[in-house]
């Protein structure tokens, strides 16, 4: 049997599957915790990675590898290939400032046109605007910059401090688009946008005239050697391109014209794959590239599976209690409307918002109303972002739900009350690690492999527009 391996380094935690190359049968699983915070050290990742694969079996039997990872973070190299400082990750809004700065010198219309994007403070140029302004001196010290993903595979590969080959960075175009500084339809990178936001003029440039190196983007099933052999990663891995966390689960999901994919994660997501870019100019729908040739029109909230996290810890129960008790309830809740902005908002763009319950009264305070309205607050954001992606020409025939809050029952029976078009619930796995293997498998064999997803449930359409009146009245409001 020939083994495949994927890795989704995502916010929360590294997980790895391992996959039959001829069937996609999940063969073991691994899994490492990453910290808590918006500010994460590099090292923490790899640290979870080997971990992860640890606990995966190793890969000694394994012929080909990938990583997808969390979009959009900030991993600053020096011209040794030391870490600058720790990353800032796409949910740290302290680059909010930067980003309105970017709109106001370059203009929304001029960014969307020239990358697919509008910057918001998740983008990385606008981190590396925030690093020029706040920190100069480490600003002057980059020599590369790369996503989370690029950095893990070019330390698998056997790149690091000890060996700081910067021309040896990988990236693949999902995972490129999402640092407003690439161009998805030409598939380059628009280095005057990068130096613009770095302030460093050297930034710009042909590569190898450039003071700042940028990962070579390759193209999908491409892959590259493991040059430096380690017993955790031999040089017999052949190494695939990997991709931007989204673009890794459309590519693990199989997800087809029709298919919208609403995911519940640290972030909460909505994206279909497509033929032709998107380039929002109001930036609500993000014009990212997919990992397959196509495009990935986005949209993207900072508050999605934490929710339900934190309102279950307020109410002392764990998230099959929160799901019975939000079962209990009608829809609606009883006039109780969670708007849950705990950590700001990006879509709506509110990066200094705050979470507000609307609508308590003796009546409708209840545990049960209240668990309910966490969900229906959740799942609300992401419908009016499915109307968004809609507007940039998507037509939903079902939504594929995944993400770690995908697999709580209430969550799906409640999304198929709040959207208007079917909802499945693809069997619990993980999507993203699981797209990043069918990459190793296409880098391996030269295509991309056609295996099959399992629906584990579809909960019967019960659509219930009372849901998003009650909170779009409020939102207006
Ligand atoms: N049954 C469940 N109900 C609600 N939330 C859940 C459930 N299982 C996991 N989660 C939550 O899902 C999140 C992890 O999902 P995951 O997709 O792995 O996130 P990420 O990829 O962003 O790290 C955590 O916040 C976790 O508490
Ligand atoms: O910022 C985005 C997409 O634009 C997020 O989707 C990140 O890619 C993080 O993903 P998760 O770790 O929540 O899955």
């Amino acid at each position: 049997m020939t083994l495949v391996a994927g890795v989704d380094s995502s916010t929360q935690s590294c997980k790895v599957v391992v996959r039959d190359l001829e069937t996609g049968a999940i063969v073991r699983t691994g899994r490492a915790s990453h910290p808590t915070g918006t500010e994460v050290d590099p090292q923490a990742w790899w640290d979870a990675l080997l971990a992860a694969v640890h606990d995966a079996g190793g890969l000694d039997d394994v012929a080909a590898v990938s990583v997808a990872g969390q979009q959009h973070g900030m991993v600053v190299l020096d011209a040794q290939g030391r870490v600058i400082r720790p990353a800032l990750l796409w949910n740290d809004t302290r680059s909010a400032g930067a980003a309105s700065d970017l709109i106001a010198e370059v203009g929304a219309e001029e960014y969307a046109r020239r990358t697919g994007v509008v910057p918001v403070a998740s983008f990385t140029a606008t981190k590396l605007r925030w690093l020029a302004d706040a920190e100069p001196e480490n600003a002057a010290r980059v020599a590369a910059v790369a996503l989370p993903h690029d950095w893990l595979t070019w330390r698998l590969r056997g790149f690091g401090p000890e060996r700081p080959d910067l021309a040896e960075l990988v990236t693949d175009r999902s995972d490129a688009s999402g640092t407003a500084y690439f161009d998805g339809e030409r598939g380059e990178y628009d280095r005057d946008l990068l130096a613009r936001a770095l302030r460093r003029d050297d930034a710009a440039g042909d590569v190898g005239n450039s003071g700042v190196a940028l990962p070579a983007v390759l193209a999908p099933g491409d892959s590259r050697p493991v040059a430096h052999g380690t017993p955790d990663f031999p040089t017999h891995l052949v190494v695939g391109v990997g991709a931007g966390d989204n673009a890794g689960a459309a590519l693990g999901l199989g997800a087809a014209t029709g298919d919208v994919v609403v995911s519940i994660g640290t972030s909460g997501t909505v994206f279909a794959v497509t033929d032709t870019p998107a380039r929002d100019a109001s930036g609500t729908v993000a014009g990212f590239a997919d990992a397959a040739g196509g495009y990935l029109p986005l949209i993207a909230t900072l508050n999605a599976a934490r929710i339900l996290d934190s309102v279950s810890a307020l109410l002392g129960v764990d998230h099959v209690e929160l799901g019975r008790l939000a079962l209990d309830a009608e829809p609606g809740s009883a006039g109780l409307v969670l708007q849950p902005y705990f950590e700001g908002e990006r879509t709506p763009n509110l990066p200094d918002a705050t979470a507000t319950l609307f609508g308590m009264t003796l009546a409708s305070t209840t545990r049960e109303n209240l668990a309910r309205a966490a969900i229906e607050g959740l799942l609300c954001g992401l419908a009016d972002g499915l109307d968004a992606v809609r507007g940039q020409g998507v037509v939903a025939q079902r939504i594929l739900l995944v993400g770690g809050a995908a697999q709580n029952e209430a969550v799906a029976r409640i999304a198929a009350q709040v959207f208007d078009v079917p909802v499945v619930v693809p069997e619990p796995a993980e999507y993203v690690a699981l797209g990043a293997a069918a990459q190793a498998a296409w880098a391996l064999s030269g295509s991309r492999p056609e295996w099959h997803v399992q629906v584990s449930a579809e909960p019967a359409p019960d659509h219930r527009p009372v849901i998003r009146e009650q909170y779009a009245a409020h939102r207006a409001a």
